[in-house]
């Protein structure tokens, strides 16, 4: 069973190796949807997973440093493309959330990328 849950926050971003004239270059701002999921067997007694509650703990603290800034200034995001942001939320919250199995980041509506850990 994959449980999951989503949180969302504003971020200014600008991407410094793009080609010139790229739009990216320059610095703007996306709202952006987090999905954090955990796979794992339903528990007989409680019928979950994992109380989403033990997702939203760690996760929200992480939304904290993210939400309102520009995400070029946070040590590990200075390219902060999708990907790198998908893999940086992962290494951020695999030590206190093991049970992890994907993270997926929209930075648009239609665009976004997903990290499973490998
Ligand atoms: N593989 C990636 N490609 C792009 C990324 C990225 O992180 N990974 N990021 C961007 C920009 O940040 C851009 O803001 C978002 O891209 P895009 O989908 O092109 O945004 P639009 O809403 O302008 O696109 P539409 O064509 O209007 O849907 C670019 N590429
Ligand atoms: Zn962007």
């Amino acid at each position: 069973m994959i449980v999951f849950k989503e949180f969302r926050f504003e971020a200014a971003h600008q991407l410094p190796r793009v080609p010139p004239g790229h739009k990216c270059g320059r610095v703007h701002g996306h709202s952006y949807l987090l999905k954090v999921s955990v796979d794992g067997e339903v528990d007989g007694e409680l019928g979950w997973v994992i109380d989403f509650a033990d997702i939203g703990g760690p996760v929200k603290t992480l939304v904290g440093r993210l939400d309102h800034r520009l995400l070029n200034d946070i040590p590990g995001l200075d390219n902060p493309t999708c990907e790198v942001l998908a893999r940086w939320v992962w290494e951020q919250l695999i030590a206190q959330l093991p049970v992890l199995s994907e993270v997926a980041v929209w930075e648009t509506a239609t665009s976004g990328a997903i990290y499973r850990g490998q």
